[in-house]
């Protein structure tokens, strides 16, 4: 056994978002997402699941903060959901949407609980994809519109922001893959979506500043950390591209003011092109004051001709899986956090490590030992990674409850807690037992 010791101001959390838990989704004068829509379209997510009831927190959001107090979190970390703040995606504001999260944040604060809040977690107003998204300038303004009502109804109560949740699940699952809402399959259309979130968040950070908003906002990728499955160059750099996409596709504009050079060659070989317009660059490097870090898994990444627009494929090394089929590697982490000091020891979160493991109620508990293992794992790498001095500020598990994990529709649990998606009953799971008691120590008991 060992124990691995938090530092005193540590910040233990937990994530959820909007479309995946509030349900409520014809109520309170919401609008339609592209989400909604998404899941309406057949074939697009497992079983014709959808986010209309969800978790129902739009309801038993003060169960949930119970549910919170109980595991003894400092730190919560949420999504809006634009479209019930401005339903339409640029239009009126609708004050009842504004309403339902002054009581939500205000329950937390009683709580004694921070509020860690994503402006955007994939659910774009309808209105404004049907308009062409993120690559028209009108999502762009209509996004900083959104974004500055919110500064300056929550000013005061909020003090961590995020602009955007895992810029490559929006730009490049979504309209690229097209795995997620949208569900777009091309190039192009992937790059222009990219640089109009980016666009956007810089835009919105220069409204953080100007408004004289109070606290920290930064940004949240999602890592892909991979290594080459040989010595070979070729095996390397499909390495460095599918890292590159997910962390200095975004990261190199906001932090350097410029995009990765080779990854802009890359494209250009297959057609696309940057749409880069007079003074954006300046706009998207606005100094940030933190990162929200998403990690779950990582690759073993070897070049394929084949395998896709990158030319990397993850190679199957036989490593323990999630029910997701993720492999688990908690070493991908720390690895990631020393690649990502090339921008400097900026202040992070993990804002988002958790593992995919269905375990269901027997006889009233749900002993999902598999997941503390891994987040026992995780939590051992945090402690390494903080003790290398990198500026590792907090940790959210993803995620507090079973929720709808996209595509996969409910059949996917990421949750502590067991949501009965029939009753709407939640039930504390075995590992929510053992994040809260690191949580009270705020030190880790390995268990070998
Ligand atoms: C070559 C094919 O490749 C397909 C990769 O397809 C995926 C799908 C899903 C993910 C994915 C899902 N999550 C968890 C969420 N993060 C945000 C929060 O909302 C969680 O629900 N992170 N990443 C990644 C890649």
């Amino acid at each position: 056994m060992t124990i691995f010791q938090f530092p005193q101001d540590f910040r233990w959390g937990t994530a959820t978002a909007s479309y995946q838990i509030e349900g409520a989704a014809q109520e309170g004068g919401r609008g339609v997402s592209i989400w909604d829509t998404f899941a309406r379209t057949p074939g697009k997510v497992f079983n014709g699941d959808n986010g209309d009831v969800a978790c129902d927190s739009y309801h038993r959001y003060e169960e949930d903060i119970e549910l919170m107090k109980k595991l003894g979190i400092n730190t919560y970390r949420f999504s809006i959901a634009w479209p019930r703040i401005i339903p339409d995606g640029d239009g009126e504001i609708n004050r009842e949407g504004l309403d339902f999260y002054h009581r939500f944040v205000d329950k937390l604060l009683e709580a004694g609980i921070e509020p860690f809040c994503t402006l955007y977690h994939w659910d774009l107003p309808q209105v404004l994809e049907d308009d062409g998204g993120w690559g028209n300038r009108r999502t762009v303004d209509a996004f900083v519109k959104y974004a500055e009502v919110i500064f300056k109804e929550f000013t005061g109560k909020i003090k961590f922001w995020l602009t955007f949740n895992e810029p490559w699940c929006i730009a490049f699952l979504s309209n690229l893959l097209g795995i997620h809402a949208p569900g777009n399959k091309d190039l192009q259309t992937s790059l222009n979506v990219a640089h109009g979130l980016l666009v956007a968040h810089g835009k919105a950070v220069q409204s953080f500043r100007r408004l004289g908003t109070t606290g920290q906002i930064g940004i949240a990728p999602n890592v892909c950390w991979a290594e080459p499955y040989s010595k070979s160059p070729e095996d390397q750099a499909a390495c460095d591209r599918s890292i590159a996409l997910n962390t200095d596709w975004f990261l190199d504009p906001i932090y350097k003011g410029s995009y990765p050079q080779f990854m802009v060659d890359w494209f250009a070989q297959a057609g696309a092109t940057v749409p880069i317009q007079e003074g954006d660059m300046e706009i998207i490097s606005q100094p940030i004051d933190l990162l929200g870090i998403n990690y779950y898994t990582m690759g073993i990444n070897r070049f394929n001709p084949e395998a896709g627009v990158l030319q990397s494929e993850e190679v199957d090394m036989g490593l323990t899986k999630t029910d997701i089929g993720w492999p688990i590697e908690s070493r991908g982490l720390y690895e990631f956090m020393h690649y990502l000091q090339k921008y400097g020891n900026v202040d992070v979160y993990i804002t988002e490590n958790g593992a995919c493991i269905n375990d269901d109620l027997e006889n009233g508990k749900i002993n999902d030992d598999r997941r503390i293992s891994y987040y026992e794992q995780h939590l051992a790498q945090i402690h390494r990674i903080i003790n290398d001095g990198i500026n590792l500020k907090g940790y959210m598990a993803w995620s507090l409850m079973d929720n709808f994990e996209w595509a996969e529709g409910y059949r996917m649990r990421f949750g502590l807690v067991h949501v009965d998606y029939r009753s709407l009953v939640r039930t504390p799971k075995e590992s929510y037992y053992w994040y809260q008691n690191v949580i009270k120590n705020n030190w880790l008991e390995t268990r070998n």
